[in-house]
């Protein structure tokens, strides 16, 4: 599990160690780390080490201190430095240290920023070390000018130098994910104690690259996690297992209420994407010729024509592939969500549904849907005093507060799809999962998403002592379960691209591999058979 944290909470984990003098030391720890992890990249990327230029960005706060640092080692190693001064002062001991290395300093000013932008444009590694955790906005002035300019040159390919952002992106609030521009979008992000929030949230990830954390020995007084990431191991974990008494219905049934004559496919993909993702059983409830397609292509789905209240069931997936006009499906989908168990609600759902919910029902809109949504919780007459609605766009810049901004709203789980899928829980816990490729951006890929994380409801959702053992409060896992099931999607859906064009149908084909493997991650090494079974003839 990856953790991250505000700047607020990193500075806060730091104060006792500058009140006993030891700011000193956490910053020579971080440009160390820093330094290797520029070292390490050039190796990677078999570039020399000896005779390598590197241009550091240098603000005048701590975040420039470090690049400083961190380039007088990189000199001590034989590289050509640089320094660009961007507010005219810095950080007096770490200055010092670099030019006893050798290194060369220029101050950055209107009349010099061009021609320091082509230097900088020209050196083998550019280490952005503007502004960190104590920034306010974005980048002004002259410092602007020189990232706009190297941010154009790298759009257009003219920057063949490795990008290293010093702790965060300069220009990406560090709590939000939000994006000042201009933002010099990097490579490798080397952050210091643990991840930033803002590294986790688009926009933000969108500038950080590759995120490398580099302990500096306050780890023990971080707080409780701004934000969560699941990785492959706690997959391993948390996905289920059939016991050797399971049946169907033990394993977790799922009612699917989706699909529509207009979109009767998202019917197919969700029940697939759910039969991919473990469910014991599938019943669909809808139109008898969506029923007769869904038949067709699983015949492993049960289908009726039924209602919500006569179908027993653990979970319901409601809402993909319906619209306004589908008043019977739309009616199940209230229903399911009257009924008390865990819902996920998905596209044509969002706007059929009350404005107040429950943590157990999951809404998934992309940031178009979420806009929608805030918009029409904005203007509802029980809750005069939301804030301005926000328009996709505004949805984009700023997606961690948009979802926590629903999740408030509506008191359910929201899971905001997107490059980087963001969760958030009525009660403020947070999950980020970027395991994907761009390639599922795909008609019908967010079906196969509401079909997996229906299934996951469907086995998971009463099973509260697995997350209790897993260090997840019993009342969030709802939330867990909905970035689990990002998680699975993402993996799944690289997989089955495998660095190519994607269709979504292919994203649940690849779910049982995927699983098989991430469940490899718990057994222990080395133990590849049970010593009381013989091998098969
Ligand atoms: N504390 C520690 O022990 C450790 C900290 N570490 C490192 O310190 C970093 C935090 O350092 P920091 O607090 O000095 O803030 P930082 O991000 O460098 O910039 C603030 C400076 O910039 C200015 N400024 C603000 N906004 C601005 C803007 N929009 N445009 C222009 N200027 C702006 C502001 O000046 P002001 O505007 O207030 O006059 C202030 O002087 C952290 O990210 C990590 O890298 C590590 O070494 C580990 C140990
Ligand atoms: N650029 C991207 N990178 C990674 N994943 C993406 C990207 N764009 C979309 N996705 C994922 O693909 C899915 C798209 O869902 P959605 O927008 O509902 O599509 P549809 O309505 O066509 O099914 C979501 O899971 C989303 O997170
Ligand atoms: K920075």
């Amino acid at each position: 599990m990856i953790s991250a944290y505000t700047g607020t909470q990193i500075r806060a984990a730091e104060q006792p160690f500058l009140a006993a003098g030891m700011g000193d030391v956490l910053m020579q720890r971080a440009s160390h780390g820093l330094a290797n992890a520029v070292v390490r990249e050039l190796q990677a990327r078999s570039r020399r080490l000896y005779g390598a230029s590197v241009a550091v960005l240098a603000g005048k706060g701590n975040n420039g201190g470090d690049g400083l640092f961190a380039a007088s080692f990189l000199a001590a190693r034989g590289m050509r430095t640089t320094a660009i001064l961007t507010a005219g002062t810095a950080h007096a001991e770490a200055l010092a240290a670099f030019e006893r290395a050798g290194g060369r300093v220029h101050l950055l000013a209107d009349s010099n920023a061009s021609q320091l932008a082509a230097h900088v444009a020209g050196a083998d590694v550019v280490i952005d070390a503007i502004l960190g955790t104590g920034a306010r906005g974005g980048l002004r002035g002259a410092a602007a000018g020189l990232v706009r300019g190297l941010s154009r040159g790298r759009l257009a390919s003219g920057m063949p130098g490795i990008v290293v952002a010093c702790d965060i992106p300069s220009g990406v609030d560090a709590d939000t994910g939000e994006a000042h521009a201009p933002v010099l979008s990097a490579d490798l992000t080397v952050t210091f104690a643990a991840a930033k929030v803002g590294l986790l949230a688009d926009p933000g990830a969108d500038h950080a690259g590759r995120i490398h954390v580099v302990p500096i020995g306050i780890e023990d007084e971080l707080p409780w996690p701004a934000i969560r990431r699941f990785e492959p191991v706690d997959l391993a974990r948390l996905l289920p297992q059939p016991g050797r008494r399971s049946h169907k219905y033990s394993r977790g049934v799922l009612g699917v209420v989706a699909g529509s004559a207009d979109y009767p496919g998202a019917a197919v993909l969700a029940c697939r994407g759910a039969l991919a993702a473990g469910a014991g059983m599938v019943r669909y409830l809808g139109p008898p010729e969506v029923a007769d397609l869904v038949r067709q292509s699983c015949p492993e789905v049960v289908c009726s024509t039924g209602s919500v209240a006569e179908t027993h069931v653990q979970a319901w997936l409601v809402g993909s592939g319906m619209g306004p006009g589908d008043t019977e499906q739309l009616r199940r989908a209230r229903d399911a969500v009257e009924s008390g168990l865990p819902v996920i609600a998905d596209a044509g759902a969002l706007p059929a549904l009350p404005a107040v919910l429950a943590p157990q029902v999951i809404l998934t809109p992309h940031a178009g849907e979420l806009a929608v949504l805030l918009q029409r919780l904005a203007s509802s007459p029980d809750s005069p005093d939301f804030d301005p609605a926000p328009d996709r766009t505004a949805v984009e810049s700023s997606t961690l507060g948009a979802a926590r901004h629903a999740a408030v709203l509506t008191e359910a789980t929201v899971l905001l799809k997107g490059a980087t899928t963001l969760v958030a829980s009525p009660f403020q816990d947070f999950y980020s999962q970027a395991d994907g490729t761009a390639w599922l951006a795909t008609a019908g890929s967010g079906d196969v998403l509401a079909g997996i994380i229906g299934a996951l409801l469907a086995q998971l959702g009463s099973d509260v002592g697995r997350f209790r053992d897993a260090g997840i409060d019993p009342d969030e896992r709802w939330a867990a379960i909905a970035a689990l099931g990002a998680s699975l999607h993402g993996l799944a859906g690289a997989a089955a691209s495998g660095g190519g064009p994607l269709t979504a149908g292919r994203i649940s084909d690849a779910v049982p591999d995927v699983w098989y493997k991430v469940s490899l991650l718990s057994k222990p090494a080395g133990r590849k058979r049970n010593s009381h079974t013989h091998p098969l003839p």
